[in-house]
């Protein structure tokens, strides 16, 4: 079955026999366990990372929920994986990986950067118990040691859309599981599964939620991990709400339509920006020299709908970020109307200085309006950029009346278009 027919049916075939159109969503936080001996059972099997067999009392919400079972079930058949594991966030996701690693008494971790700011935070202070070596692409092997549990790459990565090659980091990775971070590149553009990884992690916030209006997190893997996965789930209770998981699961079937489509104007965007003036720089796929190893058509299918561009400095991009009036000045990204922010004061502010992305840089999520609003929303946020500039250096310029009139005049257009 093809993929796109996949995203609209996936865990959805029972639903006829059910007599509905749509999953019900099942509510309860606690069920019937029948006599004490069964119900005990169960709950050792769900408590301890297992899936329920028949017979089995689902117990607890927090060990199991058949609303959010469906949508794991559906995203694990979209990325190729054995099973998924659904979460309340991204970051609880990766927190239960990581947990698990060090649970297994290999609490290393081989990563490398950049990698969204949170990630690099939880790593760098080491606050779950495991311990980070910052690695290139190609140093992956020789930084790992006889306690290395995990290497985690993102690609495309946040917030510059750094590509990694996943099959050269699984071959340096040899035993090692290979942790990659597909919420940028959604199912629909890469599965890492079939580059060699062997955990997907997702904030489902982004692309799969798609709307701006759920918070959530998977993973996608071997059937092994998610059971060691799922255990760290019902002990620290980072699960998703049923309601959540439904809307995700609706989220999926046009996840394909969406990403491809958002994906055409972030090109549109990203080739228009390329042309003006002020912008230095900018990061993605489709760009020349952004994919110098070739992904897109190998790796990747598409170059996706988020890009960064770089402007001459960090006061002309805090003045871009906060003169778009369309485009939300907000972090988060993948949702069907268009983001921007800046990653060193906001998504990658705790990452050491030496990593951190320039001041200069500004992270922009494409959505679906009309390619024509967005840019004439980012020409105006960029005129405002350069009146902003000319009144600074104009200000060194001691005639006082051509100052005022300048400052004057540019203050009300940015005011205008805020
Ligand atoms: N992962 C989100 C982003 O990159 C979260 C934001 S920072 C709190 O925009």
């Amino acid at each position: 079955m093809s993929f796109d027919t996949e995203a609209v049916h996936a865990a959805r075939e029972d639903l006829t026999a059910l007599g509905v159109h749509v999953p019900p969503i099942d509510l309860s936080t606690t069920y019937p366990v029948g006599d004490v001996e069964t119900g005990g059972a169960s709950y050792e099997n769900l408590a301890t990372g297992g899936t329920p067999t028949p017979g089995d009392s689902l117990v607890y919400q927090r060990l199991w929920n058949p609303t959010v079972a469906r949508f794991e079930e559906a995203l694990a058949r979209l990325e190729g994986a054995q099973e998924a594991v659904a979460f309340g966030s991204g970051m609880a996701a990766l927190s239960a990986t990581l947990l698990a690693t060090v649970a297994a008494g290999k609490p290393h971790v081989v990563a490398v950067r950049p990698l969204y700011g949170g990630s690099d935070h939880v790593l760098a202070t080491g606050l779950l118990g495991t311990r980070v070596t910052w690695a290139e692409p190609d140093g992956i092997a020789a930084a790992i040691e006889s306690d290395t549990g995990l290497v985690i790459v993102e690609t495309p990565a946040n917030p510059t859309l750094d590509l990694v090659d996943l099959s050269a980091v699984a071959a340096q990775a040899g035993d090692v599981p290979v942790v990659v971070d597909n919420t940028f590149a959604t199912p629909v553009l890469q599965r890492p599964v079939e580059h060699g990884a062997t955990i997907v992690l997702h904030s489902a916030t982004k692309f799969l939620g798609g709307h701006g209006d759920i918070m959530a997190g998977a993973i996608a893997t071997t059937s092994e991990w998610a059971s060691r996965i799922r255990g760290v789930r019902a002990l620290t209770g980072g699960v998703l709400h049923p309601v959540a998981a439904y809307q995700l699961h609706r989220g999926l079937q046009t996840l394909p339509t969406r990403v491809r489509a958002q994906q055409d104007n972030a090109q549109v965007v990203a080739h228009w920006l390329g042309k003006q003036d002020g912008v230095t720089r900018v990061f993605h796929p489709s760009i020349k020299g952004c994919d110098p190893a070739g992904l897109v058509g190998r790796q990747m299918s598409g170059c996706g709908a988020v890009l960064a561009f770089e402007v001459t400095s960090f006061e002309a991009a805090s003045t871009v970020a906060q003169s778009c009036g369309l485009i939300t000045h907000a972090v988060s990204l993948g949702g069907v109307d268009s983001l921007i922010q800046h990653p060193a004061s906001l998504t990658h502010r705790p990452v050491a200085p030496e990593a951190r992305p320039a001041a200069s840089v500004l992270r922009l999520s494409v959505g679906l309006e009309d390619p024509a609003d967005i840019i004439a929303d980012l020409r105006r946020a960029l005129q405002a950029a350069r009146d902003v500039a000319t009144e600074s250096s104009d200000s060194r310029v001691p005639t006082e009346s051509s100052v005022s009139s300048v400052s004057t005049e540019s203050r009300e257009r940015v005011l205008q278009q805020s």
